[in-house]
């Protein structure tokens, strides 16, 4: 799928991270942490990362026994925030409400 990965600039950025509650900026990645107990945030994973993989872009994902915490980056675009960050995000969104977490 032909991207675009030009980074997005600070403003670009902040103004992006506005629609989109619960998402934070940490330094060149943005970031999501979901409240969910551990076996729902197994199969959460599984399908994000089936998703991740239809789309070619995927996320650092940090499980733990109350939480799943998502980052996300665009390697290609030298670990800079691109337009492909913010549209999994949003796709990561849909999928952890699908599976109640908040
Ligand atoms: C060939 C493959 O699609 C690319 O290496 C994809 C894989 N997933 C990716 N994920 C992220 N977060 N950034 C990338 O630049 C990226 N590139």
């Amino acid at each position: 799928m032909a991207e675009d990965l030009s980074p997005l600039t600070d403003p670009e950025i902040d103004e992006r991270l506005r629609g989109m509650p619960g998402w934070s900026r940490a330094g060149d990645e943005i970031t999501r942490t979901f409240s969910i107990r551990y076996h729902g945030g197994v199969a959460l994973i599984v399908h994000v990362a089936d998703v991740e993989r239809l789309i070619g872009h995927h996320a650092d994902i940090d499980l733990r026994w109350e939480s799943v915490r998502f980052g996300i980056t665009t390697h290609d675009a030298d670990h800079k925030l691109t337009e492909a960050d913010f549209d999994l995000a949003r796709r990561i969104d849909g999928i952890a409400a699908a599976h109640g977490a908040v």
